[in-house]
């Protein structure tokens, strides 16, 4: 077909009906969504509206059906989006997450919720746990580990004194950039902002091509991205929030050593979430001092073929020589098969906690 001016009227023509189409649609399924919250608030005034499960098994079954020509992660992300204008339509919610703007966390909750979800920014871990708690936001986000570097301590640390769980978890890869100001020399760069674990995660790039450049620590990629505005023998490594939101230009695109550098988040509330099919829990288990203690607590899981996704050991804040153990499973606590596997870890535990039960991340 040759792009004359006859061909592209008719196509756009067709792409105009097409839009009528999917207009009528949308509303149709918002209208829908209006609906349900009826139903809902009708069934229990304390009703919640974000509904973990239901939102996985609706992007699943559409990555399901796709047949192209676009992909079927960039399909459900179009549906995140409608999904999370229908949300807004039955409750807006209000997400927390570890700030400031322009952070990697700021890009999971906005993977995560959608654009229609207001998120506002904290300048910590803690503080995050705090809001939730509080009642003063819905949901919160925080970093829970990262492929190249771990365990984000801190955030494991929060669940001990808390009784938020965990509703939802979203990954997400992690691309850096080294990123320059208007006033930047960028042949005369002699110092660089970002996070340590940025720097950790981009230490062989760095040492190549910058090993004389200082590397300064500061609090997030977005401060670092900020830090650099005016200095003109700096430069920043952050990602494209902080990117465009400081309005920055990448001199060298995604600088991190591993390309499949990826970081996990969790989704944290106060709901308990059914069953979505695909699902897995996190649990936090204190073992007394003895010798097999960690096999002991690993055996039924083992019998049970119940798969660990991740196993961690922090020290616990009761005792010089005891340990918690942070475990990640596949499965769900309505589970029987699972139930039961708690059951003897309980009788086998000092103390074992349930942190949630949530989809497996979808996007
Ligand atoms: O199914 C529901 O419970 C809805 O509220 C509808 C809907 C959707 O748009 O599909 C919207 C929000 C929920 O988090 C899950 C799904």
């Amino acid at each position: 077909m040759s792009d004359t001016p006859t061909n592209l009227d008719a196509l756009r023509e067709r792409i105009d009906s097409l839009d009528n189409d999917i207009l009528r649609l949308i509303s149709a399924r918002a209208e829908c969504a209006k609906q349900v919250a009826e139903v809902k608030t009708r069934s229990d005034p304390d009703s919640v509206f974000y509904r973990p499960e239901r939102e996985a098994q609706v992007l699943r079954r559409i990555m399901e059906l796709n047949t192209g020509p676009l992909d079927s992660e960039e399909m459900a992300r179009l549906f995140r989006e409608i999904m999370s204008a229908c949300l807004a339509l039955e409750q807006p919610i209000k997400v927390a997450y570890l700030g400031p703007e322009g952070t990697f966390t700021q890009q999971a909750a906005l993977k995560h919720f959608g654009e229609s979800a207001v998120s506002l920014p904290m300048a910590a871990i803690d503080e995050v746990f705090r809001e939730v708690e509080a009642g003063a936001v819905n949901y919160g986000v925080v970093p829970v580990e990262n492929s190249t570097e771990g365990v984000i301590s801190h955030t494991l640390d929060s669940f001990m004194d808390s009784s938020i769980r965990i509703c939802g978890e979203v990954v997400l890869r992690i691309h850096h950039h080294l990123l320059v100001s208007e006033a930047t020399l960028r042949d005369k760069v002699s110092r660089i902002y970002s996070h340590p674990q940025s720097f950790a995660q981009c230490r062989k790039w760095l040492d190549a091509h910058y090993p004389r450049a200082e590397r300064v620590p500061v609090s997030s990629n977005a401060e670092a991205a900020r830090m650099i505005k005016g200095e003109w023998h700096s430069a920043a490594i952050a990602g494209d929030m902080a990117a465009n939101l400081y309005e920055l230009e990448k001199i060298s695109e995604k600088i991190e050593d591993r390309p499949d550098n990826s970081t996990r988040f969790l989704i944290i509330g106060s709901q308990h979430v059914p069953m979505s099919g695909e699902d897995k829990t996190s649990v936090v288990v204190a073992m007394r001092n003895q010798p097999g203690a960690l096999h002991e607590l690993l055996e039924p899981f083992h019998r049970h073929h119940i798969d660990l996704t991740r196993l961690e050991t922090r020290p616990s804040r009761t005792g010089m020589w005891n340990y918690v153990f942070f475990i990640d499973f596949k499965g769900h606590v309505d589970e029987p098969r699972v139930a039961a596997v708690l059951e003897e870890v309980r009788l086998r535990a000092a103390e074992l906690k349930v942190l949630g039960s949530y989809p497996m991340g979808v996007l």
